[in-house]
């Protein structure tokens, strides 16, 4: 998929697709001297990582994002950049936090960086948690616990293990759940959970 391909499937201005590729030229070039991506993965980095996390912007609602375990900025700096902020990036590596915070300067996108685990961050309120290839379901619900509230919307990209994820992580929690096909990977989706909280559905 070209940057080209890219744009017919998700409409963009030429502004915010400016500022994409500016991203994408310093993913490639800070990708030489730190593993951001996996390597093989650059080839298709307009499918694999912008398409993926920009698909995400059909389904958040306003207000501020937190994306946990950002590494290189998917999908959370692709957000911040398409619909603005602020965008929360949760990343505990500070290398990966040295390239959040220049690729968010070079694309002018509203995103804060914090370099901590994110069980660590005091909880502030948020209207939607995004997170990729993070950790299992039951473990993401522990560590955005801090932030859920009735009204949260989580966003989670999930490959072919989405449903087994699901299965374990309803033994500890409750959850509104819509599963939306992804555009970027015929065996993923993106599981959007409303109403999180902890308990079983006894049923
Ligand atoms: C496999 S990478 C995925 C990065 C990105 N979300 C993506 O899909 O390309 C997971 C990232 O989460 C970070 N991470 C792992 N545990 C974390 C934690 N407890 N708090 C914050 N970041 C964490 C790692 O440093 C790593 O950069």
């Amino acid at each position: 998929m070209t940057r080209a391909d890219f744009a017919r499937r998700i409409p963009v201005t030429p502004d915010v697709l400016d500022r994409l590729q500016r991203y994408a030229d310093l993913l490639v070039k800070w990708q030489a001297r730190i593993n951001l991506v996996g390597p093989s993965t650059i080839p298709a980095l307009w499918e694999r990582h912008m398409l993926d996390s920009a698909q995400l912007t059909a389904h958040l609602p306003s207000g501020p994002v937190l994306d946990l375990g950002s590494g290189a900025g998917f999908p959370g700096l692709v957000l911040a950049i398409m619909r603005g902020g602020p965008v929360h990036l949760v990343e505990s590596d500070v290398r990966k936090c040295a390239f959040l915070r220049e690729a968010a300067r070079l694309t002018e996108a509203d995103a804060v960086v914090h370099n901590v685990r994110i069980e660590t961050l005091a909880p502030f309120p948020v209207a939607a948690i995004t997170a990729r290839a993070l950790a299992p379901l039951a473990k993401l619900l522990e560590m955005a616990e801090n932030f859920l509230h009735p009204a949260v919307h989580c966003l989670f990209l999930k490959g072919r293990g989405g449903e087994e994820e699901l299965t374990d992580a309803r033994k500890d929690w409750m959850m509104t759940l819509e599963r939306i096909p992804s555009l970027a990977d015929s065996s993923g989706q993106i599981l959007h959970l409303r109403e999180v909280h902890r308990g079983r559905d006894e049923r």
